[in-house]
């Protein structure tokens, strides 16, 4: 079932009394009423402008009273505060749009994705909805925090909490059925480990059982959880090849004080076993517009589900593909020679452009610095006909965001893809 149909089908589970903080004991199949509606939409100024400190609260004591939850999360994100602002972000969201959620959808999908590549479980909802309840009560006080407020909250969140659990059940049914596919880990072997550059190694992943893998789109991620010292983690990872079903690939990037990434580079070895969940993501080729121009931007780490889109697109017969790839140096752009002989090979059908932020002369690029304006509209004439995607950092993303909105690229031919928590491009 699609996010849209699920948007129109939910039924909630809520709060079975006001000044209960057990948002979930029991289920109720009415709709939010419309006194729940204004209540909430009525603390949208609030969550503006204390919607951050709130949401940090909330992780403070989701991951205090709840440990077994920790994996699901990626500290590094706590301490940068990328998760609580994407989560307030989010929050906000949904309360502005609490009388019609279809604006969401786009929104639920990529959570519902990121959700199910982390095994996010209908067990792990009500640890999350009481931890909310609670910081919403600490956080704003008894005289905004009364008990219809917190009422009414445990009932929206408990009408989000069942879209996201119908919606991912959805995908966990589709993908334990397909031939290839599986639910929850698998153990997959550490089949090969190959530097891509000084700082991205790619590592070959082949299935312990011996059997196929699920066919899966090109963008995709697979979810990984490893035990870094001791501790478990998740981390999703774009699969940058895959191997005709017999294996996956991913390419990690070294990430300075990253506990998964340099655990993967340091300590894990060939021969290793590894559990992983299943491919998903909806940052994939557009099928509808596969007789239109396709344009690729990454930065960074970024290139990794870039690859296999390039490979796919040609594969799939697409003639006029621009592949634009940003990168520190030369020492740190991966695929180079991979992306070089592509372009060689398809003279007529894929231009490749790589920007290098050195200046040094040694390192050959068709421009230096930063991604600029002037450089998409001389190598992108056509950008308003074709179909775009893009992923990098987010200061590089949010730029390319704006360039291609001021050269009048429509907004539904545009994707972007996060590492990590969805943030705000606006701002
Ligand atoms: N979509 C996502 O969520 C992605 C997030 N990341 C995250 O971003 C961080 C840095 O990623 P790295 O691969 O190390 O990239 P990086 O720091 O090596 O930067 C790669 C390129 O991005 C461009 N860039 C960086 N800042 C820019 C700015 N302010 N304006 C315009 N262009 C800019 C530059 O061309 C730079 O060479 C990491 O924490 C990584 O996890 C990386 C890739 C994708």
């Amino acid at each position: 079932m699609t996010a849209r149909a699920l948007l129109r089908t939910s039924r909630i589970t809520a709060l079975s009394s006001t000044s209960s903080l057990r948002p979930f004991s029991s289920s109720r199949t009415i709709l939010l009423t419309q006194s729940e509606k204004d209540i909430v939409k009525a603390t949208v100024p609030i969550l503006e402008s204390g919607g951050e400190a709130l949401t940090t609260h909330f992780y403070h004591l989701l991951l205090g009273n709840y440990p077994q939850v920790k994996p699901l999360f990626n500290s590094a994100h706590q301490g940068s505060g990328r998760q609580p602002r994407a989560l307030a972000a989010a929050v906000l969201a949904y309360a502005r749009h609490i009388d019609d959620l279809t604006p969401l959808r786009e929104a639920v999908t990529r959570i519902t994705n990121k959700h199910v590549a982390l095994q996010i479980l209908p067990e792990h909802y009500p640890l999350v909805g009481e931890s909310l309840l609670r910081a919403i009560r600490e956080v704003l006080g008894k005289d905004v925090a009364t008990d219809e407020v917190v009422a009414a909250w445990g009932a929206a969140y408990g009408e989000l909490a069942d879209i996201l659990i119908q919606a991912e059940e959805s995908i966990y049914h589709r993908l334990e059925t397909v031939p290839g596919g599986w639910r929850g880990a698998r153990r997959f072997q550490v089949a090969d480990k190959v530097p891509e550059t000084g700082i991205m190694t790619s590592i070959y992943l082949k299935p312990v059982d011996g059997k196929p893998i699920i066919e899966h789109e090109a963008g995709q991620y697979i979810g990984l959880c490893v035990h870094a010292n001791g501790v478990e983690q998740r981390r999703n990872y774009s699969v940058s090849e895959s191997g005709n079903g017999e294996y996956l690939r991913i390419s990690v990037k070294r990430e300075p004080g990253g506990a998964v990434s340099n655990h993967l580079h340091d300590h894990v070895r060939i021969g290793d076993e590894l559990d992983v969940y299943p491919p998903a993501g909806e940052f994939v080729l557009d099928a509808s517009r596969a007789n239109e121009p396709l344009i690729l931007i990454s930065a960074g780490a970024g290139i990794t589900p870039t690859i296999p889109m390039l490979k796919d697109a040609l594969a799939a017969g697409r003639k006029h593909i621009t592949f634009i790839h940003c990168a520190r140096s030369e020492d740190v752009h991966a695929f180079r020679p991979l992306t070089s002989s592509i372009a060689k090979e398809n003279p007529d059908r894929v231009k490749v452009y790589t920007v290098y932020e050195t200046t040094d002369p040694h390192h050959l690029a068709d421009a230096t610095g930063l991604l600029s304006i002037d450089q998409l509209k001389s190598w992108l004439p056509h950008a308003k006909k074709s179909d775009v995607y893009f992923l990098g950092p987010k200061p590089f993303m949010k730029g390319v965001k704006f360039y291609l909105a001021s050269m009048g690229v429509p907004e539904e031919r545009v994707h972007y893809e996060f590492f990590g928590p969805a943030e705000d491009l606006e701002t």
